[in-house]
Order: C-alpha cells, then structure tokens, then sequence
C-alpha cells in the first residue's frame, strides 16, 4: 500500500487544526522562525553555518548535534542589548561546554551554573567566575567548597539546610559569599507541569506566601559569614506569555519593600530567572528581548517608585532562548515502516538517549528531509528513534515525503537546549558529537562517544 496518507477515519485524531496535510512543497520550507539564522537550502540540500549536511553527516557521522556560532552570539548579544543596565547569567543546564563558555563569555554574558560539574566545565573554560551564579536545590557540601574555593559571584540559596551549610564553609574558609534568596512566587506559570517552577507544590526555593522566604533573609542577615545581595525568582521554563514574568517581578519587588520595612536595608540585586520560550514549530511565537526587558524594567521601577525604593540591578537567566534556536540535530533514516492504516514510522538512528524532550514533557519539534528535497506527496509520520521504548519517540506527528527512504538524512530544528545536556547512554548507545559550524567552517567541540568511553566506567572489563 501507498505509503501517501489514505485520509481514511482512523487518522482523524492526528488530522486535527494543529497537523493539517501540507502541501508537497511546504515540506522543503524553512521556516526562519525555527532554523538556525544561518540556515538555508543550497540546491534543494539543508546547509548549516555555510557547510551542507551531507558534508557534515559524512565529515562527523551522524546523529550530530550542529550548533550555528552566529546565531548562539547573535542571540546573547540580544539579551546582552536588551538587558544593558543589568545582567544576562546563560543557564548553562541548556547546554554547557567550554566552547559555548567562551562565546558567551566574549559577548560579555555571565553563567548560572546549577551544580559543581557544570562549575567545573565553567572553571576548565576560563570563565571569569566573579560573573559566575551557583544555583542547585540541594548543592552537596563539596560543590559549595568548590563554588567558594573558586570564588563565584554568587550563590543562590534554596534551602534553610543551605543557609547554615555554606556559612559555616565559608567561616572555615574566612570568605564572605555574595548570596540570593531563592524565593518561590506562588505563579503558575503556563508551561508543562515538569518545568514550572513557582507554584508553591514543589520543591524550588523559599515560599513567599508562608514566610519562608522572610525568614531566611532574616537568617542569613543575622549570620556574619554571608552577604545578601539580593532575591532571585525563576518562574519555570519555555513561557510564552508575559503575565507570570511580571507577577513575580511585582511579588518580588513586594518582599524588596517588607525586607526594607524590617530591617531598614534596600536589596541592590534583583534576579528574575530564565524561562522564555523558543519557537519549536511554525506558530511559536517567541518573546523579543527588548520588548521583554523593557516591560520587566517598568513593572521593577513602577513598585520601586511606589514604595520609594532605590531600583535594584536585574539579572535575568535565559538558557533556551540563548543556545535552543541555533542548534540542530542531523539524525540518519534507517527504517521506514508502514503501519497500515495509522502512520509511517521512520527510525533513525538516535532518539531519546540525544533528545528525551517528547517523552518526558510531550515536547513538539520541527524536521525536513535535509539531504535533497522532495516533490512527493506527504505521509503522516512519526519520526521515532533506535531505544527500546514505544515511547522512543522525537516527533510526534509530521509529515515528511512518501519518497523517504533509509540513507536519507533528516534535520531537527531547534534542538539546541536541553537535548545533548539532558542525553544519556540508555541502551549503551553512545552520545553523538556536538560541532559548531560558521562561515562555512566547521569544528569539533564535544567529540562523538567511542565504545570504549562506554567500557571506560566498568571495573571488571578494565581490571
Ligand atoms: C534557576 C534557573 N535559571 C534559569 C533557567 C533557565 O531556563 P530557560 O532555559 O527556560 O531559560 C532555569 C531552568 O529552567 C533555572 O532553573
Ligand atoms: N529541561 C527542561 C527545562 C528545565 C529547565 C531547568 N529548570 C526542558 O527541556 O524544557
């Protein structure tokens, strides 16, 4: 049978307003929107930084994850503009390695780094570390020991157990750490449940509503060893619209005054987190950065002025925004299958150990054919990977040409945050290399995993 959907009843639920057929020609399209800037096609050929696909699949293997320098820089120089009187920490847990460190580091970003790996990664690139944040909600008391024998700019405290903790290190030490409160704002942010973060049933931060937060200013303003800078707020992940961003500046600029009422000081720092969201696919509308800053700005200064407040530094930490849009992942077809009546599984040769997104959060991705281009009709798919797991899935429902067949190459947008940092060795399948493309350069910046990286760990095969 035709591998062409055969619009018959049982595909109804797919064929819903969100996944109408296509036509033929729209599956050559790149929509800027969702492509890396420098991404276009060259003689119906996918073509990253300057470099077609093909020569990067045969040069690196495949899956690789390609990263577009420019776009990366570009987009941290937007936050960097946008936020000019204030600061751009990168969440490094996005993804981190030390040359991504560098860039950001020469676009003048600083780094929140979430645990003492990622502090290590951070250290090993040279990063200045005065610009460094360590974040965690249960830092163990090693990262605290490295975060301090490295002198980070600050540490953003999460826990009463913390508090204690990292004041009698630091008293050990005779060093006296710039810290944040953590502060849980109580918005519901309009994301996945998985990846908000302020609503009060979860396990980030200081409750505001119950005096948490309150009480662990008055506990670290109490002990010596530790000087508070500054409240922080991060209200979850991938959040489109403004309403939770400015809830939370306004809560947070609230405590700033009850803090001044009580204790007679004025914060200086103000950290408002990351959380804005990427266009994963056509629609997506993601926040511009200016616009963004400029509406936090006003709602800081508009409580500021009310309560007659001296306006604190922002800070704010975007981790998507900055690497998400500017990589891509090039997987290899390898089966195609017909499920009559229903879809074409098309496996390629990676999946949930590069990319768990849609499995753990039902994430929703964009994909073409990268290694020529097709004027076939579209079939319904699901692009599926090589784990033995019916949830082994990385785009739900697309469609892709009926024409697709194995050796072909395949392209998925947008895939620069939270896929090669969350990717893990399921199934002993080893990590893909990561290479950075700009004019018409290329360059390996994590190295592919060898079988013997996966052997490595085992005591008994290296006894
Ligand atoms: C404290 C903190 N800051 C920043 C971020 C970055 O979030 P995003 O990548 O959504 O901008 C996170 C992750 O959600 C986080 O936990
Ligand atoms: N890992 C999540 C975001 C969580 C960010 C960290 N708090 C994602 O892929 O969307």
């Amino acid at each position: 049978m035709s591998r062409v959907h055969p619009a018959g009843p049982r595909h109804a639920d797919v064929l819903t307003e969100d996944h109408p057929m296509p036509p033929a020609e729209d599956l050559n399209a790149l929509d800027p929107a969702v492509w890396p800037h420098g991404a276009r096609r060259e003689e119906g050929v996918l073509n990253l930084g300057g470099i077609d696909v093909r020569d990067l699949a045969a040069e690196y293997g495949t899956p690789l994850y390609v990263y577009d320098e420019h776009d990366v820089r570009a987009r941290a120089r937007e936050y960097a503009a946008a936020f000019h009187d204030g600061d751009v920490h990168y969440a490094g847990k996005a993804f981190l390695c030390t040359a991504v460190a560098k860039w950001l580091n020469e676009e003048g970003l600083g780094l929140d780094v979430c645990s003492g790996g990622e502090l290590a990664v951070a250290l090993a690139a040279g990063f200045p570390v005065e610009r460094i944040t360590l974040h965690g909600n249960n830092k163990a008391p090693w990262e605290l020991e490295r975060a301090l024998e490295a002198g980070v700019g600050r540490i953003v405290l999460d826990s009463f157990e913390e508090i204690a903790r990292l004041a009698f290190l630091a008293g050990e030490r005779g060093v006296r750490p710039k810290v944040m409160i953590r502060v849980t704002t109580g918005v519901e942010a309009h994301t996945h449940e998985f990846i908000a973060t302020a609503h009060d049933d979860q396990k980030f931060g200081f409750s505001r509503s119950s005096g948490a937060a309150l009480e662990a200013v008055r506990r670290v303003l109490d002990l010596d060893q530790l000087e508070l800078i500054g409240l922080h707020s991060h209200i979850g992940s991938q959040i489109f619209d403004t309403d939770g961003f400015e809830v939370a500046a306004h809560r947070l600029a609230e405590l700033l005054v009850a803090i001044r009422d009580e204790h007679g000081i004025e914060l200086p720092e103000l950290d408002l987190g990351g959380g804005y969201g990427i266009a994963y696919v056509p629609g997506d509308e993601p926040h511009d950065p200016k616009a963004m800053a400029d509406g936090l700005r006003a709602i800081v200064a508009r409580e500021c002025k009310a309560y007659e407040l001296r306006m604190p530094r922002l800070t704010v930490e975007p981790g998507r925004a900055i690497t998400g849009p500017g990589g891509v992942t090039l997987y290899e077809v390898g089966t195609v299958k017909d499920v009559e009546g229903l879809r074409t599984y098309v496996s390629v040769n990676g999946g949930m150990s590069d990319n768990l997104r849609t499995a753990l959060y039902g994430a929703e991705y964009t994909c073409v054919l990268a290694s020529r281009t097709s004027d076939a009709p579209p079939m319904l798919s699901r692009l599926v990977g090589k784990h033995c797991e019916s949830g082994d899935i990385i785009v739900r429902d697309l469609w892709l040409p009926a024409d697709l067949a194995p050796g072909d190459l395949v392209a998925v947008a947008a895939t620069g945050a939270y896929c090669r940092s969350m990717a893990s060795n399921y199934n002993y399948v080893p990590k893909p290399a990561v290479v950075a493309v700009k004019d018409g350069t290329s360059r390996v910046i994590v190295r592919r995993e060898t079988d013997d990286d996966l052997l490595r760990l085992d005591a008994e095969a290296n006894a």
